[in-house]
């Protein structure tokens, strides 16, 4: 059973006074709201089977759309695995719902240029995933030499308009950790866009200066990032506050404050290249709390709240609409959704956990204070 996120609100008529050209409000009870149109995820793991069934309301609550990551078991490597999950994702949506999930391949070594054909007229594949063979969950299949094996395809992908989006790690064990995004920019994505101007990449998940760097400097249209609420909160020193804290460890590992900071500066200055992906990425407590826990923030739940909340901290809400709504659809040549997502400012509390037969999953920030709360 799926403990629900918040409490059913009144039906309330809201005084639709604008402030100060913000699509601010307050309600009846004078409580602030903040009206959006609904926001896309542009990084999104929903699993498979019952762990699919079991966080997608999550998601489909908040977001019209959502980028599907095909790091399943096995990996959706081809047009017709990637038509069987979508399908597989709409018998699991709730009754009246209209999430649409944009369906993605998992680049491997073997991957075939007409593939790349297939996906693009199949109507529901809207972009290419690269992870760097044993990057992170389920990477075991990805790619060891991408200029070196993928060219072709590659090559198909900019006919087909078909965006590359990067899990951007190196996986040479000689690189610390904390070096690992920037080492991959200097030596995968900048030969990379040296070779394929006309590639369309999304650094996903960025966690660097280096990365935000590279980002602003690139041409604006074919680089993006998308960026996470954990990436915007938290640094490092989470990881370890008062103890191992295996629910705030995800892949990129959090980097440290200055980090932090850039990408914040980033995301609230504005820029069309930044766009949300949560990134929410689904474990069972049993498989985060143990002597070798997956990496991995499941933060569907409380995204949303989380976006806000940076963009009030920074004194820019009238720039949250763009990040969550509209730079996104226009980098993927998609129309902006038409429903609006209202949050009002109303404090709540994140369920400490979601219990389902199989097992629990804990949400980022569980049992702590959020003041946006989305109004379902
Ligand atoms: N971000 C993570 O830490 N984990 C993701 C994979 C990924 O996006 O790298 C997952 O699938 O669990
Ligand atoms: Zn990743
Ligand atoms: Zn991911």
């Amino acid at each position: 059973m799926i403990k629900t996120l918040v409490l059913p609100c009144d039906v309330l008529k809201f005084n639709s006074a604008k402030i100060e050209g913000h699509n601010l409000s307050k309600s009846k009870g004078s409580k602030m709201e903040l009206t959006l149109t609904q926001p896309d995820d542009w990084h999104l793991h929903l699993r498979d089977g019952s762990l699919l069934e079991a966080v997608l309301p999550h998601s489909a609550n908040h977001f019209g759309r959502a980028i599907v990551m095909p790091n399943l078991k096995p990996p959706v490597t081809t047009t017709s695995a990637a038509v069987a999950y979508r399908e597989s994702i709409m018998r699991a949506l709730p009754a009246n719902s209209n999430f649409t999930p944009l369906m993605t391949l998992y680049l491997t070594d073997s991957t075939k240029p007409d593939e790349i054909k297939l996906a693009r007229q199949s109507g529901a594949v809207f972009a290419v995933k690269l992870y760097p063979a044993g990057a992170t969950t389920n990477s075991q299949d990805g790619v060891t030499d991408l200029l070196g094996k993928c060219l072709p395809v590659l090559e198909e992908m900019v006919k087909q308009d078909m965006p590359l989006l990067v899990h951007g790690e190196v996986t040479d064990a000689a690189v610390d950790i904390f070096d690992r995004e920037k080492v991959f920019i200097d030596t995968v994505l900048q030969p990379l866009i040296h070779k394929l101007p006309q590639l369309k990449i999304v650094m996903e998940h960025i966690t660097t200066s280096d990365a935000v760097s590279f980002v602003e400097s690139s041409k604006e249209g074919f680089i993006a990032a998308t960026v996470t609420p954990q990436h915007l909160l938290l640094n490092r020193n989470s990881i370890f506050q008062g103890g191992l804290q295996p629910h705030n460890y995800c892949l990129p590992v959090l980097k440290r404050e200055t980090h932090r900071q850039a990408i914040v500066a980033a995301v609230t200055s504005g820029s069309k290249r930044f766009f949300l992906g949560t990134d929410s990425a689904p474990h069972e407590r049993r498989r985060k709390e143990c002597a070798c826990g997956c990496a991995g923030i499941y933060n569907a739940p409380v995204a949303l709240s989380l976006y806000a909340k940076v963009f009030e901290e920074a004194g820019v809400l009238d720039k949250l609409e763009a990040f969550t709504s509209f730079n996104g659809p226009e980098f993927y040549g998609l129309p902006r959704n038409k429903l609006k997502i209202t949050l009002r400012k109303n404090p709540w509390v994140v369920p400490e956990s979601f219990s389902f037969p199989f097992g629990e999953i804990l949400p980022m920030f569980a049992g702590k204070m959020l003041d946006w709360q989305p109004l379902l």
